[in-house]
């Protein structure tokens, strides 16, 4: 197994260390957070691929939240929306589901805070994430914008990961593959 995964993103790439994380499977770590550089290069591109009008982008604590504040100073979005891993006791009324991503095996919530909540009813709203995987943080994304009734016309992310990246319902800038543990 190689050491590390040489991922390009358009005119930049990157040496992304492998990581086992169970006893089969290895990923290519993409840690977003600090890289500037990429964030805002892949806010542009991203920016591209948004549908036309929508209202808020919504993203998930917590790799994804300086990509969404970036995309939302790129598309002129004034707020956007971060769905929490954890509940906060300065949360008012929030609603909560169960969230399961390929990185992590104990038991999660992803949680909307009530205010949150009442920002997005009747809205359109682009889930925006730094990688689909598994798509588990996605679906978990998507119940709570039902649960709210906000209209989802978009899913975004930098890297499509394993089997995402045939996914036709997801734009996203480069296809990151799984590794076999060694
Ligand atoms: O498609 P999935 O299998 O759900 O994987 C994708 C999710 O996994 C990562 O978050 P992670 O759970 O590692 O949390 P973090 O951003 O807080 O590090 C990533 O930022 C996505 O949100
Ligand atoms: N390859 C990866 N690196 C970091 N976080 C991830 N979440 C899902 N896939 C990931």
């Amino acid at each position: 197994m190689p050491q590390t995964y040489a991922l390009t993103v358009g005119k930049l790439t990157r040496q992304l260390p492998i990581i086992p994380i169970s006893d089969e499977l290895a990923i290519a770590s993409f840690v977003l957070l600090g890289d500037a550089e990429l964030t805002d290069y892949a806010a542009q591109a991203l920016a591209t691929k948004l549908p036309a009008d929508f209202d808020y982008l919504v993203t998930m604590e917590s790799k994804g939240i300086p990509l969404a504040q970036e995309l939302s100073r790129v598309t002129n979005h004034s707020q956007f929306v971060v769905l929490r891993k954890s509940q906060k006791d300065y949360m008012r009324s929030p609603l909560s589901v169960p969230v399961s991503a390929i990185t992590t095996s104990a038991p999660q919530r992803l949680v909307l805070d009530g205010d949150d909540a009442q920002r997005l009813a009747g809205h359109r709203v682009v889930i925006v994430d730094d990688v689909i995987s598994s798509g588990g943080s996605l679906e978990a994304a998507q119940a709570l914008m039902a649960k709210v009734n906000a209209q989802v016309v978009g899913q975004v992310a930098v890297l499509a990961e394993g089997a995402a990246a045939f996914r036709t319902d997801i734009q996203f800038l480069a296809p990151l593959p799984l590794f076999p543990r060694a």
